[in-house]
């Protein structure tokens, strides 16, 4: 998947064939969706199950959201969003804001180049292993983000447990790294029991201390720990490539850095010299968001969604039949002129009023139905309060003129996004 050949392939294809065409995937007949009349039909439709490569079970594990459905899937999903809602996630901005002021200053701060997506690969993956798994920094959470980076590259990797293939290394990461969260889930465990430690410090304490109706853990610890691991892997490439394609968007267009610098700078002017972002602070960055979703509509880092047929099931005088898999190209339909006006234009006006001018569904980049990605808001704190320092503190421009990107099938820009660096105000 090179040069976001994909994408490109993906449109020749609908622009063929029509929303409505069959190809094979995973050596398995699947018929190829577009436009939002298919994402609504694919996100809401319950005689279709999510389908994921073979190999991400295996290293996720199966107790995990991608391998529940009905009622399994809704318990644990609704045990996840306990942590995950908003009221919560208030709690947590100081943290965040510390873990992004610390990796500022470590990683950027007097540096004159740095490549930005493996920066934000690990900004991303110290916010989420604090806030997920509770892990301070220091070697366990380091040994953590070097299996995290393994497990991720077997993902779509062909699932041969032999010596030397990435899914091997994959697997081995995976055990390492449940073992990891098995000693942490048995520790706040025991900690929570001896009323030594809160309930709201992180998703395992939280999932932890979750009861159903007869006063015993909502979820037991084999969930906890798939799903502690799926979260992670959820949470960490989506929002660092969401971060790293704003950077680069940013370098070259003045006028939308200019106007989210000065919503910072009025944000900043009402706080304390290093006070830490709050709640209130965040509500007031909607431009900085409305960047953000154009940028996801852009570059959406799941370009598409895939599930399975349960059952014959139609889809616009179409008959799609059981076990057949459906693929969603949600990136198609982010490109659209007939939806998106000027799609290649960056225009973050168009999430001023989204919902009045364009169809229901056309927008996805966080999905939709009983999946749409419940670690949404997670992701917008996370980005709204690095975007906050990054623009105030720093100038910059791409060291590579080309502006291309990789698919693999994640988007990652030519080698990792190096820019030039200048300060513009200190910490
Ligand atoms: C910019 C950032 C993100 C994007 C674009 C994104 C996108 C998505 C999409 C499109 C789905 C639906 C997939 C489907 O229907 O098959 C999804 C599901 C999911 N996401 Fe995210 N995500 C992001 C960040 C996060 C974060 C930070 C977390 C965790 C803290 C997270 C956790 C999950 C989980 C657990 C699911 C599975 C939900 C289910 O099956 O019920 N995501 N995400």
């Amino acid at each position: 998947m090179r040069a976001n050949t994909v994408d490109r392939w993906l449109r020749d294809q609908i622009n063929r064939y029509g929303p409505v065409s069959k190809l094979s995937l995973f050596c398995t007949p699947t018929v190829l969706l577009a436009g939002p009349a298919a994402n609504k039909f694919v996100l809401f439709s319950s005689a279709l199950h999510l389908r994921h490569p073979p190999s991400s079970q295996r290293i996720i594990g199966e107790k995990s959201l991608l391998d529940l459905h009905g009622d399994d899937h809704r318990r644990i999903r609704g045990a996840i969003l306990e942590f995950l809602k908003p009221d919560m996630l208030k709690l947590y901005i100081g943290r965040i804001d510390a873990e992004v002021r610390h990796h500022l200053q470590e990683n950027w701060y007097g540096r004159t180049t740095v490549t930005v997506m493996p920066l934000m690969k690990r900004l991303t993956f110290d916010v989420i292993s604090a806030l997920l798994v509770g892990l301070e920094r220091g070697d366990a959470r380091d040994a953590l983000g070097d299996d995290l980076v393994r497990m991720l590259e077997g993902m779509v990797a062909i699932p041969v447990n032999l010596p030397f293939t990435a899914f091997s290394r994959s697997l081995k990461a995976s055990r390492r790294a449940r073992r990891l969260l098995e000693r942490i889930t048995l520790d706040k465990k025991d900690k929570l029991e001896q009323d030594n430690a809160s309930a709201n410090k992180d998703l395992i304490s939280r999932l932890l201390s979750l009861l159903n109706d007869h006063g015993e853990q909502l979820l037991t610890n084999e969930e906890i720990i798939d799903n502690g691991i799926h979260a992670l892997i959820a949470g960490h490439d989506t929002t660092s490539i969401l971060m790293t394609f704003m950077v680069r968007h940013l370098a070259n267009d003045p006028a939308t850095l200019a106007a989210m610098v000065h919503e910072h700078e009025e944000i900043a002017k009402k706080k304390a010299d290093r006070e830490a972002l709050d709640w209130e602070d965040l509500s007031k960055m909607k431009f900085t968001w409305r960047v953000a979703q154009e940028t996801l509509r852009i570059v959406p880092p799941v370009f598409g969604i895939l599930r399975r047929a349960l059952e014959d099931i139609e889809f616009e005088g179409y008959c799609i039949p059981k076990g057949w898999q459906v693929f969603l190209s949600t990136n198609v339909t982010h490109m659209d002129p007939s939806i998106f006006d000027e799609p290649a234009k960056f225009d973050p006006s168009r999430f001023e009023s989204l919902s009045s001018t364009t169809p229901p569904c056309s927008y996805v980049a966080f999905g939709g139905g009983h999946r749409i990605c419940p670690g949404m808001e997670f992701a917008k704190m996370e980005t709204l309060v690095m975007m906050h320092y990054l623009v105030r503190q720093f100038r910059w421009k791409l060291c590579n003129k080309e502006n291309t990107f990789v698919r693999d099938p994640m988007p990652s820009p030519l080698h990792g996004l190096p820019i030039k660096l200048e300060h513009y105000t200190s910490l």
